[in-house]
């Protein structure tokens, strides 16, 4: 899988989908052979993983080779991971995003934090160390609460200055040091809406490449309806509202994200995003105690 400056290679498919650009190894000395470029940056993937059948998949950033010209000899082309991750099917992503992560990582930890002396990665790529010493550093994820707030009736959705004109998610926060999930929602919920978490279910969790390598765990938080009023921190979020089954299944129908020109509707995040399935896991049962009632 290649990438360039850390935009992942994308080929748009006869049904006008989007996949990232397998090569095989040899295809991928082709082309560098072609360019005219140093063969040896092969040296340079990064162990992603096996499929199925036992076939070695790698990925490798050609930021020295000139973009253009490999998109032409390729027919992909280089996309914004962003972009890419939303564009690609909920299967493919995750993938894209993880060897975006590896690569990532590697690019960023050329040098040891204990000596300032320069780090070699092992052979797969899946740590680096500094030759002569113990120090050993592996690729990090930064742990993340995402919690979908609700009172029994309502979920409660906000959105920060920077997301899309209508889109809104869970509430989420980084995990500080030293604390456990229940206590980083409790507080993340009590310093984005002013409100008392009662009791905190795990729902799921996902690897998600913003910023940089977070890991998302997402949970159902619950609050008391006596105790519903929100008091939002707007240095955090533009908005916070609770949400009614009518609503949330009217933001679930929207195409995301709404062509830019039509008019304003709230949405919410696509499929893949963790923030999803926690909207639609809390629409189904919310539907379901709706039609035991
Ligand atoms: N997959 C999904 O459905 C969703 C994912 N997210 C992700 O969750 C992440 C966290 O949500 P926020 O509300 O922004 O977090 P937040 O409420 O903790 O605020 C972000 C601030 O936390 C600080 N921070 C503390 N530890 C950090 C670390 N390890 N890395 C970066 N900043 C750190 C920084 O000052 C940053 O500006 C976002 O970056 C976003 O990508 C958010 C909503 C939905
Ligand atoms: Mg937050």
């Amino acid at each position: 899988m290649l990438f360039h400056s850390l935009q992942p290679l994308l080929k748009r498919n006869q049904d006008h989908s989007f996949s990232s650009v397998s090569l095989h190894c040899h295809d991928v000395n082709s082309l560098l052979r072609k360019l005219g470029a140093d063969l040896s940056v092969i040296q340079d993937s990064i162990l992603i993983g096996c499929s199925d059948r036992g076939h070695a998949h790698f990925c490798l950033d050609l930021a020295a080779v000139d973009a253009a010209a490999v998109e032409e000899e390729s027919g992909g082309k280089f996309v914004d991971l962003r972009k890419s991750y939303f564009l690609l099917s909920e299967s493919k992503a995750p993938l894209v995003a993880k060897s975006q992560a590896l690569l990532r990582w590697h690019q960023t930890h050329r040098f040891c934090s204990c000596s300032g002396k320069l780090t070699q990665r092992n052979r797969a790529g899946s740590h680096r160390f500094t030759a002569g010493t113990q120090n050993y550093s592996y690729p990090q994820m930064s742990p993340v609460v995402i919690a979908l707030v609700h009172d029994g009736t309502r979920c409660l959705l906000g959105r920060q200055a920077s997301f899309p004109p209508g889109l809104y998610s869970a509430l989420a926060g980084f995990c500080d040091m030293g604390e456990s999930v229940e206590e980083s929602v409790r507080r993340e919920v009590a310093e984005e809406a002013g409100l008392e978490v009662l009791s905190v279910t795990y729902s799921s969790s996902q690897h998600w490449p913003f910023p940089n390598s977070s890991f998302m765990i997402g949970c159902f938080a619950a609050v008391s309806p006596a105790h519903s009023q929100l008091s939002v921190d707007r240095s955090e979020l533009e908005d916070a509202r609770w949400f009614d089954l009518e609503q949330i299944e009217r933001g679930l129908s929207v195409r995301t994200p709404p062509r830019r020109g039509a008019p304003a509707v709230t949405w919410f995040p696509p499929k893949h995003a963790i923030g999803h399935r926690l909207i639609s896991e809390w629409a189904e049962l919310q539907r379901r105690h709706m039609t035991s009632r």
